[in-house]
């Protein structure tokens, strides 16, 4: 079998549940979102994310009530828009740093992440979030500060998750060919993506999901299964 150099890992519903990051991360944004953007209005970033935002929602000389409407739209259709996960980013911070919440991952991740590095595999996120929610979640993680294990972090920054040149560029920015890549993820168009651009892949389906058995990327229920 070909050597596994690096694995990219998705979060929602592949390191973390999905109901952590839907019941608890998007309503703790929706309701400070109004708040967050009144009160940091002057920061250059927010006010790049906002512009973005109405430009992406092709709003033409908004005003800040209809930038905020429609970004609250876009969390309730779960839209996986670069502007909204900037901001989201930003707000989620104080939560973490209050304690309000600690980012849930299932059981066996953190131990079978020491074991990837441990063998000398390097470990990437890629994930519709923001790079800045990223580090927050893994370094407020219910398992501890996880971010020592991981090299890099790659966001829809880098491109859509469900788009073949995003994995090309995170080959070309990892620095290794796609055939010594891993690509884990819940979501089969994102494994599909990745496999087109020549990563191996493995389908995430935790319990209650169930593997099928004609399922057309290797499946595993947990971290534990993988094999590398
Ligand atoms: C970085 S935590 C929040 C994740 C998020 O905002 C999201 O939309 C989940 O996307 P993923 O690509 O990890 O499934
Ligand atoms: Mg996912």
């Amino acid at each position: 079998m070909t050597e596994t150099r690096a694995i990219v890992t998705d979060i929602e519903g592949t390191t973390s549940s999905i109901s952590f990051v839907k019941d608890v991360l998007f309503p703790y944004a929706r309701k400070r979102l109004p708040a967050f953007v009144e009160t940091h209005a002057d920061r250059p970033e927010v006010q790049h994310w906002l512009h973005e935002a109405a430009k992406e929602g092709g709003l033409i000389a908004a005003s800040r009530t209809e930038v905020i409407d429609l970004l609250i739209g876009w969390i309730d259709a779960d839209r996986k828009a670069t502007p909204l996960k900037a901001l989201q980013g930003m707000i989620w911070e104080a939560g973490y740093v209050d304690g309000d919440y600690r980012a849930h991952v299932y059981p066996e991740v953190a131990a079978r992440l020491r074991a990837w590095r441990a063998q000398g595999i390097r470990l990437y996120v890629y994930s519709s979030g923001s790079v800045q929610a990223q580090r927050l979640f893994f370094r407020y993680s219910d398992a501890g500060d996880l971010t020592p294990l991981f090299a890099g972090y790659f966001d829809t920054e880098t491109g859509g998750k469900r788009e073949r040149a995003s994995y090309e560029r995170i080959a070309e920015a990892i620095g290794e060919s796609p055939a010594h890549l891993l690509f884990l993820s819940d979501v089969l168009e994102e494994l599909d993506a990745a496999r087109a651009a020549g990563f191996r892949t493995t389908w995430v389906q935790r319990p209650p999901l169930a593997c099928p058995a004609d399922a057309r990327h290797p499946c595993v229920a947990d971290f534990d299964a993988i094999a590398v």
